[in-house]
């Protein structure tokens, strides 16, 4: 368990973390979200002991970690932004490095660089040095690193930053099969990539903790939480849907032509809508409800805050 309590990281004016307190548990993948300056990646240091807090208390697995950082370490494994290493070494010489650092050894030593190189797909790259790979390969192995000693405790500090597609889907899936009895940290800016690995969503804005729920409770935020989209085949005539009864707003997408129905508070507007479609013989090639628009909830929840 992972138990953060009135952390605080002053960087002289700078209030880059400011009073956060939270736990999480075995099980929990917790998604880190907030707009660039928020403090995610201070707090992601400070959980993994490389930066020291100004005030307030970290515990790892029932210990302190300013008290016990070199035993909590053992179990924690971190992926820092940018993509840190020895540029000089090739792949292989860091991972075997790293594995050494990390008391690894024999054939142990072994099964886990093959299984950390195959698992994200170093094995094209293994003899080529690190400053001459792509920014994905490099991410890569910072992920492998961070796997090889089979930590409880992942902190990832944007994951699939640089990573192509197939990888972004790769390292997602990654995410999600460790994640049974372990605790995995991600900061992201896809939020996307909330709602597909984490089931705890932490948005950070200027230091501070605005929101800490499942991605589906954020989803629910949105205003377009229960709202209809439909397209109609003539675009012109939208007044029959925006007179129904229930209907509080609508808004017209200039691009693709789409049309939302916001509902009165209280109103399942489906229903109506459809009865409208119906009565006015509209023709319709798209009708859908919303689930919630994420990038519409951290706008409203960060706004005003960090830019
Ligand atoms: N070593 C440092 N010295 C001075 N200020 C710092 C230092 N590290 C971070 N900061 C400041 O602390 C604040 C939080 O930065 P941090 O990197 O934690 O944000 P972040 O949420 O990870 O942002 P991003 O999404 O852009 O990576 C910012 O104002 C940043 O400029």
């Amino acid at each position: 368990m992972i138990s953060v309590t009135n952390l605080c990281k002053q960087f002289g004016e700078v209030n880059a973390v400011n009073n956060l307190s939270f736990t999480i548990q075995p099980g929990d993948v917790v998604g880190f979200l907030g707009p660039n300056g928020a403090g995610k990646s201070t707090t992601m240091k400070m959980l993994t002991g490389f930066l020291a807090p100004t005030s307030g208390e970290v515990r790892i697995l029932e210990h302190d970690l300013a008290e016990s950082r070199q035993q909590i370490l053992k179990h924690i494994g971190y992926l820092p932004e940018g993509a840190p290493a020895y540029g000089d070494m090739t792949v292989i010489q860091f991972l075997d490095f790293v594995a050494n650092v990390r008391g690894l050894s024999g054939e142990h030593k072994k099964a886990r660089l093959k299984a950390v190189v195959q698992k994200v797909e170093l094995n094209e790259v293994l003899t080529q040095t690190i400053e001459t790979l792509s920014k994905g390969f490099k991410r890569r192995v910072g992920l492998a690193q961070a796997l090889l000693h089979e930590p409880d405790i992942l902190i990832l500090d944007e994951p699939t930053d640089g990573l192509d597609p197939n990888q972004k889907h790769q390292v997602r899936q990654l995410i999600q099969d460790l994640s049974k009895d372990k605790i995995v940290i991600i900061s992201t800016h896809i939020l996307e990539e909330v709602s597909a690995v984490c089931n705890r969503a932490m948005i950070i804005a200027d230091g501070k903790l605005l929101f800490d729920a499942t991605p589906a409770e954020l989803q629910q935020r949105s205003r377009y939480h229960k709202a209809v989209t439909l397209h109609l085949a003539d675009t012109n005539n939208i007044e029959p849907l925006t007179s129904i009864d229930g209907v509080a707003d609508a808004e017209v997408d200039e691009h693709t032509g789409r049309v939302t129905l916001f509902a009165e508070s209280g109103i399942e507007l489906m229903p109506r809508v459809t009865e409208a479609i119906k009565a006015h013989q509209l023709k319709v090639d798209l009708l859908y409800q919303e689930q919630g628009r994420l990038d519409d909830v951290f706008r409203q929840m960060t706004a005003g805050e960090a830019a």
